[in-house]
């Protein structure tokens, strides 16, 4: 791989209403450190050279003082609000990125609920950025999928070895995804509505460009709900 310069969007804005906890998950505890903790060790100790923390506005004191100075983190550039949706969030980190000295060759983009990501993700999807410019870690669903229309019959089954279920960190070259957002936040303005839940859709929208899968991991859950707090605890190393 050649020397390009790396950065990771870490996602931290949210509100985690499907967990219903007075504090925003991400910030709940896990022996001992916060959720978003874990995500922001794992790339601080990773090849990427810089890390923007994208959290809600009246968190981004906390996160500074809490998270940057308190755990020491020397990769974290900037801390900076994010928006009302996911992919505005996305839009407010990679603008951050954009600034002249910031500006990287390739982007991460990974939500802080997903503690577990590891360096060999990491790397997958570093040398899938570098040879295919967009891709996202996913794993084989190992359940048969079904895809229902609006009065929850089944419409159509995709072939299971075709299904993946799809994670963070997703990669891309940056000025790729840079300008992909960019023009999707203008089709907003103009009234034009996308229903965006992931970072690669955006590309598949925008330019039909191609989006490579890579191998994830199984523990590489979301912490959404409160049962993904057991498995969260399980999945700890020892
Ligand atoms: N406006 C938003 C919404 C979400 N996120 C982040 O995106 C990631 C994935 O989102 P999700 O699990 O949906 O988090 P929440 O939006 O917080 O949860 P919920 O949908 O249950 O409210 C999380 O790290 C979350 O903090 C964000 O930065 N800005
Ligand atoms: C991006 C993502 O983590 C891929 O699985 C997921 O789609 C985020 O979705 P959410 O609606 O923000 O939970």
């Amino acid at each position: 791989m050649t020397e390009k310069k790396y950065a990771a969007v870490v996602l931290s804005a949210g509100k985690g209403t499907r967990m219903n906890s007075a504090v925003p998950k991400q910030y709940m505890m896990l022996e001992g450190k916060p959720v978003l903790y874990y995500s922001l060790y794992a790339f601080e100790k990773s090849m990427i050279d810089e890390i923007v923390l994208v959290t809600g506005e009246e968190d981004v004191e906390y996160c500074r003082k809490e998270i940057v100075q308190k755990y020491g983190f020397t990769k974290i550039i900037s801390v900076t609000a994010g928006g009302k949706e996911r992919y505005h969030s996305v839009f407010c980190g990679l603008t951050d990125l954009n600034k002249e000295q910031n500006r990287p060759d390739y982007v991460m983009i990974h939500d802080g609920a997903r503690p577990f990501i590891n360096d060999e993700i990491i790397w997958r999807c570093a040398r899938a950025a570098e040879e295919f410019r967009a891709c996202a870690a996913g794993v084989p669903a190992k359940d048969t999928i079904k895809i229902a229309d609006e009065s929850l019959f089944v419409r159509e089954t995709p072939k299971r070895k075709y299904v993946w279920q799809i994670q963070t960190p997703q990669a891309f070259a940056f000025p790729l995804i840079y300008q992909a957002y960019e023009e999707l936040l203008n089709r907003e303005q103009r009234g034009e509505f996308y229903s965006v839940t992931d970072d690669t859709m955006v590309l598949e929208a925008i330019y039909g460009h191609k989006v490579k899968l890579v191998e994830g991991s199984y523990e590489n859950i979301k912490i959404t709900t409160p049962e993904d707090l057991k498995l969260a605890k399980a999945f700890l190393p020892e």
